[in-house]
């Protein structure tokens, strides 16, 4: 019906429809998806963890549709590591847009987020997450982290978490196979002032000064 309308030579519809034809037309791409999270998140001034709508920026990521093309000028991997952080785009004092990529059978150690917001959608592959409950502050005592919750995502896949659901580990599960993530962080707290990672077995907590990234991927 809509093509049929869209493919008509009636001038007056044509008209009609033009401005949402563009934008009909027009892909999602991961420039449009930086530049709704810019504009959510404001130009200027600070903005606390608690004033940003997750929700929404949870449906800017799952509105997009990877695609390489759209990515693949950020991708570096390396491979010594288990994944390489490359920076896709960094909004001064608001948010980290990270690429990262994932060795087969690599991950991420248990760790917390800095009092941020995560929000992760695969791009390719598959990455699965084991969610921990924190480990209880008060007490001091070591025990192993109890496991909240455990999934495999794919590729378009979005998952979240922040501190108040717990401490997570990401890890590729494939043999053979690259995976490839985007994480919007906010506010981007764990690169500017650092994280803490968790040992599973007795809950120990230690800090990690600075979460770093790849800013310029080398291409070969
Ligand atoms: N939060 C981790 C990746 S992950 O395991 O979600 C990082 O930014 O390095
Ligand atoms: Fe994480």
């Amino acid at each position: 019906m809509l093509s049929s309308a869209l493919s008509t030579t009636n001038t007056s519809i044509d008209k009609g429809l033009s401005p949402s034809y563009h934008h009909f037309k027009e892909r999602y791409d991961l420039d449009g998806l930086v530049q709704d999270v810019k504009q959510h998140l404001g130009e200027s001034g600070g903005i606390s963890s608690e004033e940003v709508d997750e929700e929404y920026l949870i449906s800017l990521l799952k509105k997009y549709v990877s695609d390489p093309s759209d990515w693949i000028n950020y991708f570096y991997n390396d491979t010594s590591k288990n994944y390489t952080r490359n920076a896709i785009e960094n909004i001064n004092q608001k948010a980290n847009i990270l690429l990262l990529v994932w060795n087969p059978g690599k991950g991420s150690p248990v760790h917390d987020h800095a009092n941020a917001h995560c929000i992760m959608k695969v791009l390719a592959g598959q990455l699965h997450e084991t969610v921990y409950h924190a480990p209880d502050n008060q007490t001091g005592e070591e025990k192993p982290l109890q496991i909240k919750s455990s999934n495999t995502f794919g590729m378009n896949e979005v998952t979240y978490i922040s501190d108040d659901i717990g401490l997570h580990r990401v890890h590729n599960p494939s043999s053979n196979q690259i995976a490839v993530s985007l994480h919007l962080y906010t506010p981007p707290n764990a690169a500017d002032y650092g994280y803490n990672i968790f040992n599973e077995a007795t809950g120990s907590a230690s800090f990690v000064p600075q979460a770093h990234s790849v800013s310029k991927p080398q291409q070969s």
